[in-house]
C-alpha cells in the first residue's frame, strides 16, 4: 500500500487550510504525481484578502521600518535554516539541475528578504524648503506608507527568486499580502508560508492561496475589490487580462511580463567569452528565463564560426537528471509547455529554418521518457518576419542570423512587440555605451547576461512590462507616498 501523497495547503490568516477540491503537482522528471495541492476556491481567496486587510489595523500597523527589516532578516534566516528543503523542493516541481536552484533561484530568496531588508532600513524620504508669498517658511516632507492588501502572481519559471522579489519589499513597506504562486511550482510557496509562520509574522499578513488563473484563484484575486495593489509576472497575454480587472478601483499594477530578447555580437568580442555568454544567455533553464536571448545577431565576419562554436556547445551540454554530476540542463516544466515548445520547432521547419542542432527530444530509456526533456535547438536561416523569429518560445531554442552594420542590428533588434534585455558583445565600450542606449529595452548587459545589481530598476517596455522593480523602485512601488506641506 503506497503512502498517501504529501498535501499542500493554502495558508490563510495564520492557518494552514485544506479544500476539498485538489490537483496533482506532476514531476517533469518522469511524469509521476508528487503531491496534491490544495485548489482555494472563491470564499477561501476573499477569506485571504479580509485576512491581509484587517491585519493591517493589528500588531504589524504598530511594526517600525527597523522592526519590519528584522522580520525580513528573520524570514531569510528561516530559508537559509531550510535551504536544502527548499532546493529540493523547487527541482521536485521544476526538474532544473540543484547546483543552480542552490546558486540561482534559493540563494536568490534569501538575498532578495537580506536586500529589502537593508534599503527599508537606509531608505529616507524628501524634504523640501521654499518661502510662500507672503514671505512665511514652508516645509513640505514625504511619508511613505502601505498601500494595504497586496496581491502577488508569480510564474513558474525561477518560482521562489521571482515570488520573493515581490513579497521581500511588499512587507518591507509594510503591506500585508495574498500570493497566488503558478500551478505548476506550488511547494517552494508552500514552503515559504511555513517559513513565515515560523518567523512568526503576525497573522494575516502573509496569505497563500493556490490554484490557477482564469475562473481559479488567480482570477478571484485580481477582482477582489480589496486587493489595493497587483504585482504580476508573467505573460503578457495574462498581464493583459490582470490589467482590465486592476481597472476595476483603478488599482496600481506592476508587470513584468514576456521577452523575445536579442544577444548582438559585434566582430571585435572577446570571442570564446561570447559563445559561452550567449550558450548560457540561450539555453539557462532550458531557457525558461524571461531574460533569455532567443534572437542572436552576429556581426557577419565571425558569424559562421560563430554558429559553429554555438553548435558545438549545445551539444556538449549534458540534459539529466537534477542531481547528476555536471548536469547543464533539466526538464521543462510541463508536457503542456514541452508540446508548445515542440510545436515552434515543427512551425521553424516550415518556415524554413536551418536545424543547426537540436528540434526534437532526447531519448533517455528510462523513466525520464516520461518526462518533458527537449533538446537544445539552434535555428538559421529564418526571416525577420518569421513567427519563430517574433513570438517569445520560451524554451531552450535561439536563431542566429548575420548583420552588417550597428544601425542595421540596432533596427532588427527593435523591431519587435517586447522589450525586457539585450545582451551585447563587444571589446569596444564606446560603441558599447552608443548603441546600448539606442535598444528600447528595459535592460541591457554588456558583455556578461544576467549580472544583478538588485539596487537597480528591473522591467520591461512595450509587451515586455509596466514598472520598474528593484532598489528605490521597489519602495516607490509597494508605498502609498503622501506629501506634507507645512506652513511655518
Ligand atoms: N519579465 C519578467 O521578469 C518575467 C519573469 C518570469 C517570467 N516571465 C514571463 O512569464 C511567462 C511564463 O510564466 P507562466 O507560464 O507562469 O505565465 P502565465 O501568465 O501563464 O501565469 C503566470 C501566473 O499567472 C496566473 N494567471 C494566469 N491567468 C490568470 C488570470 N486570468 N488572472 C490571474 N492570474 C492568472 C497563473 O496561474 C500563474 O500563477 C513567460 O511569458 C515569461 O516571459 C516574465
Ligand atoms: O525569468 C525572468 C527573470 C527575472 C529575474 C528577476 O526578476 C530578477 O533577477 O530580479
Amino acid at each position: 500500500m503506497s503512502s498517501p501523497l504529501p498535501l499542500l495547503r493554502n495558508y490563510v490568516a495564520g492557518e494552514f487550510v485544506a479544500s476539498e477540491k485538489t490537483f496533482p503537482n506532476v514531476s517533469p522528471i518522469d511524469g509521476r504525481t508528487l503531491s496534491q495541492v490544495c485548489e482555494a476556491t472563491a470564499a477561501l481567496v476573499d477569506r485571504a484578502v479580509a485576512a491581509a486587510k484587517s491585519a493591517q489595523e493589528g500588531p504589524w500597523a504598530e511594526f517600525s521600518v527597523s522592526q519590519r527589516a528584522d522580520m525580513l532578516m528573520r524570514i531569510a534566516d528561516g530559508i537559509e535554516r531550510r535551504f536544502e528543503e527548499f532546493v529540493a523542493a523547487e527541482v521536485a516541481d521544476t526538474g532544473r539541475p540543484v547546483q543552480q536552484a542552490r546558486t540561482l533561484d534559493i540563494a536568490r530568496g534569501v538575498h532578495n528578504f537580506r536586500t529589502f531588508a537593508e534599503l527599508v532600513r537606509q531608505s529616507g524620504s524628501e524634504f523640501f524648503e521654499m518661502r510662500a508669498a507672503d514671505g512665511s517658511d514652508v516645509f513640505s516632507y514625504t511619508v511613505r506608507k502601505p498601500h494595504g492588501v497586496v496581491a502577488i502572481i508569480s510564474p513558474w519559471n525561477l518560482p521562489m527568486l521571482l515570488l520573493t522579489w515581490k513579497v521581500a519589499p511588499a512587507l518591507a513597506c509594510g503591506n500585508s499580502v495574498v500570493i497566488k504562486p503558478s500551478e505548476d511550482s506550488p511547494s517552494s510557496a508552500t514552503l515559504l508560508a511555513e517559513v513565515m509562520h515560523e518567523a512568526g509574522l503576525p497573522a494575516g499578513v502573509f496569505n497563500l492561496v493556490h490554484g490557477f488563473g482564469p475562473n481559479s484563484a488567480g482570477e478571484f484575486l485580481t477582482r477582489n475589490p480589496d486587493v489595493d495593489a497587483i504585482t504580476f509576472t508573467g505573460e503578457s497575454r495574462t498581464g493583459a487580462t490582470i490589467m482590465k480587472a486592476a481597472a476595476e478601483g483603478v488599482r496600481d499594477v506592476s508587470f513584468e511580463l514576456g521577452g523575445k530578447n536579442a544577444a548582438v555580437v559585434f566582430a571585435d568580442c572577446d570571442f570564446d567569452a561570447a559563445v559561452a555568454g550567449v550558450l548560457r544567455s540561450s539555453f539557462t533553464n532550458s531557457g525558461q528565463v524571461c531574460l533569455c536571448s532567443e534572437r542572436v545577431y552576429v556581426e557577419r565576419p565571425i558569424y559562421e564560426r560563430f554558429v559553429a562554436a554555438m553548435k558545438a556547445g549545445a551539444e556538449q551540454l549534458k540534459i539529466g537528471y537534477p542531481d547528476e554530476d555536471g548536469v547543464n540542463m533539466g526538464s521543462l516544466i510541463s508536457h503542456k509547455h514541452r508540446d508548445k515548445v515542440l510545436g515552434y520547432f515543427e512551425l521553424a521547419r516550415s518556415e524554413g529554418a536551418n536545424e543547426i542542432t537540436g528540434g526534437g527530444v532526447p531519448v533517455f530509456g528510462d523513466e525520464r521518457d516520461n518526462g518533458a526533456y527537449v533538446q537544445p535547438t539552434i535555428w538559421t536561416g529564418l526571416s525577420d518576419d518569421a513567427r519563430c523569429v517574433r513570438e517569445e518560445v520560451f524554451g531552450p531554442v535561439c536563431h542566429i542570423a548575420p548583420f552588417d552594420t550597428e544601425d542595421e542590428v540596432i533596427r532588427r533588434v527593435n523591431d519587435s512587440a517586447y522589450g525586457l534585455a539585450t545582451a551585447l558583445w563587444t571589446r569596444d565600450l564606446k560603441r558599447a555605451h552608443k548603441v546600448s542606449r539606442r535598444f528600447h529595452v528595459g535592460m541591457v548587459w554588456v558583455n556578461t547576461w544576467f549580472l544583478r545589481d538588485l539596487r537597480t530598476p528591473f522591467g520591461g517596455a512595450r509587451l515586455s512590462g509596466l514598472g520598474r522593480e528593484g532598489g528605490r523602485h521597489s519602495l516607490d512601488f509597494y508605498s502609498e507616498i503622501s506629501t506634507i506641506c507645512v506652513n511655518a
